[in-house]
């Protein structure tokens, strides 16, 4: 088992091509270790998504070293990209996105089901167990559009934790929602985190929320302005 869950080194990220190109990420070195539960926080336009979205393999890195799990990515092809992403992270977004006519215990099982090609009873009794831990096995049948936003964001949670993931990113998870399901929704992401080791990294605007994490990372024009581990 690797010992740091993310590795980065000189990481850059550029848009646009030619003479409009802008450089938004200017050489990001960060790790992250297994069971570390950090905050990414930054002015707007800081570079927050566009990092997200790099070490969730949703994009690649205009030059510099990402190893995911001990994997470097630039010796992937997209494929195994994205197998690498189906497997070993999970996503918390601020909507979401569930799919609404599914019930709740269908949503939690859909990365086992596109990881497995096809439904098998172990995916759902999985699905139906995760849905305990965040409070909601009796909901399991509901379907998603029928339970509140906390509700949803919840079942988004145990959907990101189906595949036991090595890493989980959660870009604004709480920035929906009101004060009281956001703390709800912070617990049970720190409980995952003390009792299963899944290291996360979250996204939040809120300086409460990051203060209850292990660890603050400062993105400011694209550089890390500031790293502290406050416990
Ligand atoms: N696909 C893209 N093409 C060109 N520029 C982009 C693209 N995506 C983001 N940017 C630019 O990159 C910069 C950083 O954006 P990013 O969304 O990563 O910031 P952020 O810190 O997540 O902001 P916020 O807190 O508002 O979500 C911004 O100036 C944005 O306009």
């Amino acid at each position: 088992m690797q010992e740091h869950v993310l590795h980065l080194q000189g990481i850059r990220k550029c848009y646009g091509s030619g003479d409009l190109q802008t450089e938004i990420l200017h050489g990001i070195d960060l790790r992250l270790q297994r069971g570390e539960f950090a905050a990414l926080i930054g002015p707007s336009g800081s570079g927050k998504s566009t990092l997200l979205n790099l070490i969730g393999l949703l994009d690649r890195p205009s030059s510099g070293k990402l190893e995911i799990d001990g994997e470097d990515i630039a010796r992937l092809d997209d494929a195994e990209l994205t197998r690498l992403r189906g497997q070993r992270i999970g996503f918390v977004f601020q909507h979401h996105n569930l799919i609404p006519a599914f019930t709740a215990e269908e949503n939690v099982a859909m990365p086992m089901l596109v990881a497995r090609g096809r439904p098998d009873r172990d995916m759902f009794e999985t699905a139906g167990r995760l849905l305990e831990q965040v409070g909601l096995g009796e909901r399991k049948q509901y379907l998603a559009n029928r339970l509140s936003g906390g509700q949803q964001q919840r079942v988004a949670i145990a959907r990101a934790l189906a595949m036991n993931p090595a890493l989980v990113l959660a870009d604004e998870p709480t920035g929906n929602l009101d004060t009281h399901s956001a703390d709800e929704v912070f617990s049970l992401m720190r409980e995952f985190n003390r009792h299963q080791a899944t290291t996360f990294l979250i996204v939040t605007h809120d300086p409460r929320l990051a203060a209850r994490c292990d660890r603050i990372i400062e993105l400011i024009d694209g550089r890390i302005a500031s790293d502290s581990q406050l416990s």
